[in-house]
């Protein structure tokens, strides 16, 4: 599938790849990002621990960039609200660790966030088709969640073109969002796919200069 001509290519650094002793100095680093995606991880839903809502709340005071927040924890349906309290401007959760998906995205909504679900590489888009309608973004991972710089799964691929085909089908107006192992020749065959936003940790803060990291990705020409 090659991308629609109006598609635009929208930047979210991680700042899972940021230095979290200099959250503030980093942040100041990717001004010219579309907004700045805070991973929030547990340790029964990934391997891993990161930060979590008095850290969010924090950010939300350093920076006027839009927070895109993804919960990679269990639980989603008692917590995720709280992130759309602290003042992300879009919150995703799990499919996967969502009792009830539908009431919970209309729950952020309600409470003034964007509502997004992720689905981790080897979760199907099928069964959530019928409820499109009720995100604002759709997240497949293109990584096992958990860590930054690991490589991009191109068997991801197929289901952001089911995806993206869905969304166009249903007319509705969800963000397609990948995450893991985006990079300036991975993030191509992504948006041949029909992706329009992409999470980059270690392309952008492994870089030098990362607001330049960030325009270069924002700049990959699409055919
Ligand atoms: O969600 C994540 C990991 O679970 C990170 O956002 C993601 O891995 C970004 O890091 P990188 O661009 O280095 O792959």
């Amino acid at each position: 599938m090659t991308p629609a001509a109006d598609q635009t290519i929208h930047i979210h650094p991680s700042i899972l790849s940021a230095d979290f002793a200099r959250l503030a100095e980093e942040l100041e680093r990717i001004q010219n990002a579309d907004a700045v995606h805070v991973d929030v991880m547990d340790n029964h839903f990934v391997p891993n621990l990161t930060l979590g809502l008095p850290v969010v709340k924090a950010i939300r005071q350093a920076t006027d960039l839009p927070l895109d927040v993804h919960l990679m924890i269990e639980d989603a349906d008692r917590w995720a609200p709280e992130y759309a309290e602290a003042g992300a401007e879009s919150v995703t959760f799990h499919a996967e660790a969502a009792a009830a998906p539908i009431r919970l995205a209309r729950e952020l909504r309600a409470r003034g966030a964007k509502a997004g679900m992720a689905l981790k590489p080897a979760t199907g888009v099928e069964p959530y088709l019928d409820m499109l309608a009720e995100l604002d973004l759709l997240l497949i991972m293109t990584v096992e969640p958990g860590f930054g710089g690991q490589p991009f799964l191109d068997v991801v691929l197929p289901k952001i073109r089911r995806a993206r085909e869905a969304l166009d089908g249903a007319g509705v107006p969800v963000a397609l969002q990948v995450d893991g192992g985006v990079t300036r020749e991975t993030i191509l065959r992504a948006a041949e796919a029909g992706a329009d936003v992409f999470v980059a940790g270690s392309a952008v803060y492994g870089a030098e200069d990362p607001a330049a990291a960030i325009d270069e990705l924002r700049r990959t020409p699409l055919r």
